[in-house]
This record gives structure tokens, sequence and C-alpha cells, in this order.
């Protein structure tokens, strides 16, 4: 989001045809109705060459991370939290500690906190209005160029803020954003946050001011952005924004067949697969980087990593998994990007075991885990089989106490490399009670069955006996009944 002009004002908070309330679309369903006569507009509308580069409507967030934050000088931002029953102050005083973390991250300065007591949230301006008042003065008084709220605003809640604090008002989830934006490296994870960015854009879309061809400048004020008879300037800039949500999502619909092919071919080789899930910052690059020879770049900060990034992993036994790093979570993750992240979250979905890595160190591990497990819920993945595994054993002896909490939970160090041997045994464990390995008797001249226990599960030993050939499998429950007659133990 840009920074306020001279006047310390956003100009578009000026413009006569903002009205708040009239704005407020909604989420969903904002989308949608507009969608839904974009394909009218294909007729009248040729776009622009420059709209394929990653030039987003509003500003060059796609490749450069300008996002909701402005990046050339560092803001000064200002958080608020509302307590609202059954919470206390501590549980927004802690929400808040990590908020603004997520500034920081961000590349902006908090320069000062303000909590709000209610009961429920005030529809048209998220706090009461003497507070709004309050906060006025206040923001004025240190000088703050934006305020972030630690829960998502409406389009009308945050229309309304701005207009009565004079500044830029912005939720916890456009903070989320801004950092995923600046984090993206891939093609995949650019588009996935692109499109996220656009989706929570698009009901927040203001009359002038926010105007994309009057942005863009000469190369977006094209063809395209001329207006059709009896068209806003908003309806313009939707339309523009609606064109390039629908290239993300075909772009995004083309990356996710490839990696359903990647997928299958996996599937069709039975090998288990193993996803680290856990918080933003757990240590699950760590841990992947410390079990194979991945390297995937670690770093203390929110969201280092955005792509998930597969390894063989050999287990104690010898037998090998897929192990797949992914994208952390963060309590109120939002939901745009859990949308637009979909592809790469399926892989805990689709995992054979889950290996939950909680950071020990953290301020609340136990609030971090029940915030991973609600993310794993929205995904389909809450009944994924999960081994947790409680990391940064060396910073703190919090680490056993977790663990003697947690039963069949493993304390590892992925730094130090302690307590991995006992996770690896605790892994193919899991693993056998997941899936199930038989040992089975072929007769030498059965060729074919051989073959068939080759294509249908993972072979984990195979050797001549004494009267037939005898083989060790890791088999799913068909395959095990159509073999049923070679099968001789568990
Ligand atoms: N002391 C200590 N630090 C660790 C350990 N594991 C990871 N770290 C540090 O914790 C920070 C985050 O590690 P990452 O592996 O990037 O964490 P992540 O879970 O992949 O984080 P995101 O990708 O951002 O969600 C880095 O600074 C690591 O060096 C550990 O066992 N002990
Ligand atoms: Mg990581």
């Amino acid at each position: 989001m840009t920074g306020p002009d001279d006047e310390g004002h956003r100009p578009d908070l000026d413009a006569e045809d903002r009205d708040g309330d009239d704005l407020d679309l909604g989420l969903g369903p904002g989308l949608d109705e507009a969608t839904a006569g974009d394909d009218g507009d294909a007729l009248t509308w040729r776009a622009p060459d420059d709209e394929d580069s990653h030039r987003g409507a509003f500003g060059d967030y796609g490749s450069t991370g300008a996002g909701f934050i402005e990046r050339t000088f560092r803001e000064r931002i200002l958080l608020v939290g509302v307590t609202l029953p059954p919470a206390h102050d501590d549980d927004t005083e802690a929400s808040l500690d990590e908020l603004e973390l997520l500034v920081d991250t961000a590349g902006a300065d908090v320069v000062g906190r303000v909590l709000q007591r209610r009961s429920r949230i005030e529809p048209a301006t998220y706090i009461g209005s003497g507070k709004v008042a309050e906060l006025r003065q206040l923001a004025d008084a240190v000088d703050c160029d934006t305020v972030v709220f630690d829960d998502e605003l409406s389009p009308a809640q945050q229309n309304n803020l701005e207009k009565r604090l004079g500044r830029t008002a912005i939720d916890r989830t456009a903070v989320i954003l801004d950092i995923f934006a600046q984090n993206a490296s891939s093609q995949e994870g650019k588009a996935q946050v692109e499109l996220a960015m656009h989706r929570y854009r698009l009901p927040r879309l203001r009359g002038r001011g926010t105007s994309l061809s009057q942005q863009a400048g000469g190369a977006g004020g094209g063809l395209g952005a001329r207006r059709g008879p009896g068209e806003t300037q908003l309806e313009v800039d939707r339309r523009r924004v609606l064109r390039r949500v629908h290239k993300l999502e075909a772009e995004l619909r083309d990356i996710d067949q490839h990696r359903a092919t990647q997928r299958k071919a996996r599937h069709r080789s039975r090998t288990a697969h193993v996803a680290l899930v856990g918080y933003t910052n757990a240590g699950k690059s760590t841990l992947l980087n410390r079990l194979t020879d991945a390297e995937v770049h670690v770093e203390d900060r929110l969201f280092a990593t955005l792509d998930a990034t597969t390894r063989r992993l050999a287990l104690p036994g010898g037998e090998t998994v897929f192990a797949t790093d992914t994208v952390g979570f963060v309590r109120k993750l939002p939901h745009h990007l859990v949308q637009a992240f979909r592809s790469t979250l399926d892989v805990a979905a689709e995992a054979d075991l889950l290996v939950h890595v909680v950071d020990a160190s953290s301020p609340d591990p136990e609030l971090q885990m029940a915030a991973v497990r609600d993310v794993l819920d929205q995904i389909g993945a809450g009944a994924v089989p999960e081994l947790l595994c409680v990391n940064k054993a060396d910073l703190t002896p919090e680490a056993k106490r977790l663990v003697d909490r947690h039963p069949g939970a493993v304390a590892v160090s992925a730094a130090t490399g302690a307590g991995i041997e006992e996770l690896l045994a605790a892994l193919a464990d899991r693993l056998r009670a997941v899936t199930t390995v038989v040992s089975l008797e072929v007769p030498f001249a059965r060729g074919d069955v051989l073959a068939e226990i080759h294509r249908e599960g993972e072979v984990l030993s195979e050797e001549p006996g004494s009267a037939a050939m005898e083989v060790v499998a890791r088999l799913d429950d068909a395959g095990r009944a159509r073999l049923s007659e070679f099968v001789v133990g568990p």
C-alpha cells in the first residue's frame, strides 16, 4: 500500500465517490459476481501487452515484492488489537507480539500498540468510535504512516477507518500477504501470491486514486483501460484485475497438472510420503536439510519457505520414503493464501504421515501446535497421522516437557543433529503402522507374480529361499488381497 502524500493523506481518501458501506462486497461473492460479467468484456477489451508481465495491477509486487507496505522508507506503524470474550488481554498481547514480528519481517517499524476490550466487534469501524478518535490523536502524535489491525478488516471497515484516521489502515492478512510477496521466488510461488493479493484486493478496489490506469501511467493507459459507455473507472479497474486473476488461475492450473503427473508417478512407485509441517520458523527446512541433502534455504525469518521441496530419505532398515518441506503456518493464516497455495498444501493432505515440527523455544508452543492443526483441518489434512517432532531442543528444557506431555513425540535439534536417529526410528515405526509391510513366498517359476508385486508395491527385499523367492514388500490393502495366496506373514 502506498504511503501518505505530503499532506499525510492518501490521495484516494478524499475521493468523493468513496462511500465505504457501498463497497462492502464481501470477499467471495464480490469475486464471483464480477467473474460472471467478465466473459462479455472479452469482446470489447484488449489487454495491452504489458499485462502479461508480473507487473500487478497495484504495483510491481509480483517481481519486486512491493505489496501493502511501503519499501522506499521504513513505515512507522501502530498496532491495534481487540480482546473479545473469552480471550484475555494476555492473549491479545501475545497475538500483537507476533503481529509486531510480522510487521518487522515485512520491513516496517512498530511505534506503538493500542488495545481495546470489547464485547463484540463494531461493524462499521471494528473498534468503538471513541477509540477511533483516540487512535487518530495517538497516530498524529507519534507520526505513524499506517495502522495495522490484528484481525481481518472488512472492506467497509477498512474504508471507514482510513477516512477517520487520515492514514492507511491495513490488517494482519495484508501484512502476511506482503511478506509472502517479498519471499516468493519460484514462478508458482509468485503466481500464487499475486493471485491471493488480487483476490484480497478486489473487493477493496476504490473509485479513484488507486485507479490502475493512473498508476500504471503510459503503459497501462492503453486501449484496454478505456472506459466503455457508462462504465466507471472502478468497473474498468475491476475488469482488469479479474482478467489478471483468470490468467493466474489458468497458469496455476497448468502447473498443478504437471505436479499431479509427478504425484501419480510417485504414487505408482508406492513409496511412502512424509510431509514436514509446522508453524513458520519452527525449523522444517533445517530438518529436511539435516535428514537429506536438500539444501533448502534456511533463515531466521517468517515464511522463508514458500515452495515445496521433496527429497528421498533413507530410513534405518533400508527403506526409502519421500520427504517434503513446505510452507509454514501462522495463527489466522489468510484464507486467500490457503486457497491460492492449495496445490502446495495438498502435499500434506496426500501424505502417509505428517512430521509436525514445533519450535520448543517459541513463546507458546502449544498455541502454535493448535494453530497448525487448525490449518491442517482447513486443507483436508486433519486425519493424516502425525508424528510430533519437538525441535530446537538445544535451546530449552521445555522440549523435554513437551515430549513428556505428548506421548510418541520425539525431541530433536535439527541444528545440532541431536535426536535425529530417534526421529528416524520413530518415523520408520509410524510408517510401518500406517502402511502394511508383508512377507511373501513366490514360486521361482512365477516371474509374473514377482512383476506384479513390483508393480503393486515397494519391494523392500527379495532373496531366493530354499523353495521359493522370499519377498518383503510394502503393499496396500487391495494389493495384499490380490496377492493373498503368496502372503506368508505380516
Ligand atoms: N538453535 C536452533 N535453531 C534452529 C534449529 N532448527 C532451526 N533453527 C533455526 O531456526 C530458524 C528457522 O529455521 P527454518 O528451517 O528456516 O524454519 P522453517 O520452519 O523452515 O521456517 P519457514 O520456512 O520460514 O516457515 C533458522 O534461523 C534456523 O537456523 C534448532 O534445532 N536449534
Ligand atoms: Mg522453511
